[in-house]
């Protein structure tokens, strides 16, 4: 039935969130992912226990974070459905069920949450809509059309709500798409701006690219970006230079492999930092850096912190007008690259590990980087960034030419082609890593023998780190200091969703949604032809799962 007492979301909630709540991706516009919460601490997380589950009668990847105001959770599922529940009973409110079309492709069929607004919530859909829903009984307000899922335009993210504006970006770089970040009123759907990822023709940045390669040279914006609520901007990462190969689209090809800083008003490019030139790897740089204030070098420096996909943890200074490198290093092997130029903060590229077209190139780390969009995160008590890092893993491909064709894939090599492979004699896969972002040093390291680790991480202020990601079904809370792992809990499937804490009537919560799919287990079934002793076989099917210390 319909939510009774219902606390509308406002820009003042959004900016200084509640420490009982998850609202936002991140739980803040910085991106962090720190929750202030410290009842469950170090010392007594061993008593950790289920308090409810809920199926949500779904298979694939259940991404999204259990979006939390008040008491009441709204979790995002595959196939486009949301499910409002009493986040202290596991008791259902409603549910929203999508109708997807029949003939919809789902590359990525998945989705990293529901925005909220005064009292509605809003969806970014696989077949390309942006759906608002009434919070309280999840009847639809309005119903937007983005562009045209047939064109292979969809989207997976979160929308971003700043200020009464949903803001999204699509998804697409595996299709040749021209990508995008829009926002739409959250009042009537109506869109207010769109800025092309891909400078046209007499913008800033367009001779970055030859001929028409700008028109399909993909560039998706497919994650959730984060906002500095002083200077008034958006980060918003953006995806990889389409069709893989770089040598089929010469140039830097701006703004792909970047971060873009935008005015949320209206859509304004105010500057930009590209991490790395001519993508050829598929290394979308999507996930939004986490805005950090780092006492580096005697000053104070208004940070953007980003584990990249290309294998460099970057770190950049903001500021309004520009963006600055400040330092870049590799947290997992790559040869990919040689260094990094100490002035401009370019990558310098080895060409022997540069997809080409006709001829097979290998390089590490894989297609799926160093880190691919499960979220970092940030401690404030600790100072250390905590990435979900994969290391011992190498892709390759052999580049051709092949004519578009709109709606269908455009890699630029056979899909039967792209490899994953295991370099001899690795002894891990997967690892959780601490770094101090100011000295560069990494403090501690977990590492999984038998598995990749793809799935979110979460940073509490009880100095915990909780993280699924593992093909062993489990959920991990480790030691935010030391990486001891201190709790774990077996659930009915893999997690690669993001971990949320929160808190109702004086009692800390945790939740995660277990729901393997997607990439995660494309990476799974790449493994076992690696003949290493891995199983295909992790179930599907989505869970919620929340846990409590036990009274
Ligand atoms: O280029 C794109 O537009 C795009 C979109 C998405 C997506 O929307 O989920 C993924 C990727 N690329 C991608 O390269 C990738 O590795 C990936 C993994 C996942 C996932 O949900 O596990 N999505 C995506
Ligand atoms: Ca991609």
């Amino acid at each position: 039935g319909p939510i009774e007492n219902y606390s509308p979301v406002t820009a003042q909630r959004l900016e200084n969130p509640e420490p009982s709540n998850w609202m936002l991706y991140r739980r803040t516009y910085d991106g962090q992912g720190y929750s202030p919460l410290d009842q469950i601490n170090t010392s007594n997380v061993k008593g950790l226990t289920p308090v409810w589950t809920f199926a949500t009668g779904v298979v694939e990847g259940h991404e999204a974070p259990p979006i939390v105001n008040n008491g009441v959770m709204f979790v995002a599922t595959p196939m486009g459905q949301v499910i409002a529940l009493n986040a202290k009973t596991g008791d259902e409110y409603w549910r929203y069920k999508r109708q997807l079309p029949d003939d919809l492709f789902q590359l990525h069929p998945t989705s990293r949450g529901v925005g909220l607004w005064e009292d509605k919530l809003y969806l970014a859909t696989t077949d390309d809509h942006v759906v608002a829903l009434d919070a309280k009984t999840g009847k639809v307000v309005w119903d937007t059309k983005v562009q045209d899922y047939k064109k292979g335009q969809y989207m997976t993210l979160m929308p971003l709500i700043v200020d009464g504006k949903v803001i999204v970006g699509g998804s697409g770089g595996e299709f040749g798409v021209r990508g995008y970040v829009a926002a739409y009123d959250a009042k009537d759907g109506k869109e207010l701006w769109r800025t092309y990822t891909i400078p046209g023709e007499g913008e800033p940045g367009h001779d970055t690219w030859q001929g028409d390669d700008w028109k399909n040279g993909g560039g998706s914006a497919w994650m959730t970006g984060n906002y500095d609520k002083d200077t008034k901007t958006i980060y918003w990462g953006v995806g990889n230079a389409a069709p893989w190969p770089g040598e089929t689209h010469p140039g830097d090809n701006l703004y792909t492999s970047s971060v873009l800083a935008l005015d949320p008003n209206n859509g304004k490019i105010k500057t930009y930092h590209q991490y790395h030139q001519n993508d050829s790897w598929d290394w979308d740089e999507v996930e939004a850096p986490m805005l950090i204030d780092l006492q580096r070098d005697g000053r104070s420096i208004k940070s953007l912190v980003h584990p990249g996909r290309d294998a460099i943890f970057w770190v950049l200074e903001r500021t309004p007008t520009k963006i600055n490198y400040v330092a870049g290093w590799p947290f997992v092997s790559t040869d990919v690259w040689k260094g990094i130029d100490a002035e401009t903060g370019k990558p310098i590229v080895d060409p022997a590990h540069k997809p080409v077209i006709g001829k097979r190139v290998e390089f590490c780390p894989s297609l799926w980087g160093g880190k691919d969009w499960p979220s970092a995160a940030y401690s404030q008590k600790t100072g250390l960034v905590y990435v979900p890092a994969n290391e011992n893993f190498c892709g390759g491909f052999t580049g051709e030419k092949v004519a578009l064709k709109p709606g269908e894939l455009w890699l630029g090599t056979k899909p039967e082609d792209i490899g994953l492979k295991t370099k001899p004699g690795a002894d891990h896969f997967g690892e959780l890593q601490a770094w101090d972002p100011v000295t560069g040093k990494k403090v501690w390291q977990h590492n999984f023998p038998k598995s990749q680790l793809f799935g979110s991480v979460t940073a509490t202020a009880g100095d915990l780190i909780f993280a699924g990601g593992t093909n062993d079904r489990n959920f991990r809370a480790f030691n935010a200091k030391t990486g001891e792992l201190l709790w774990e809990q077996k659930t009915n499937s893999g997690i690669m969703g993001m971990p949320v804490s929160y808190e109702i009537d004086g009692t800390q919560y945790i939740a995660i949604q277990s729901g393997w799919g997607v990439d995660a287990q494309r990476i799974q079934d790449a493994l076992v032809t690696n003949n290493i002793g891995i199983e295909a076989n992790v179930p599907q099917g989505g869970v919620i799962w929340v846990f409590a210390l036990k009274k």
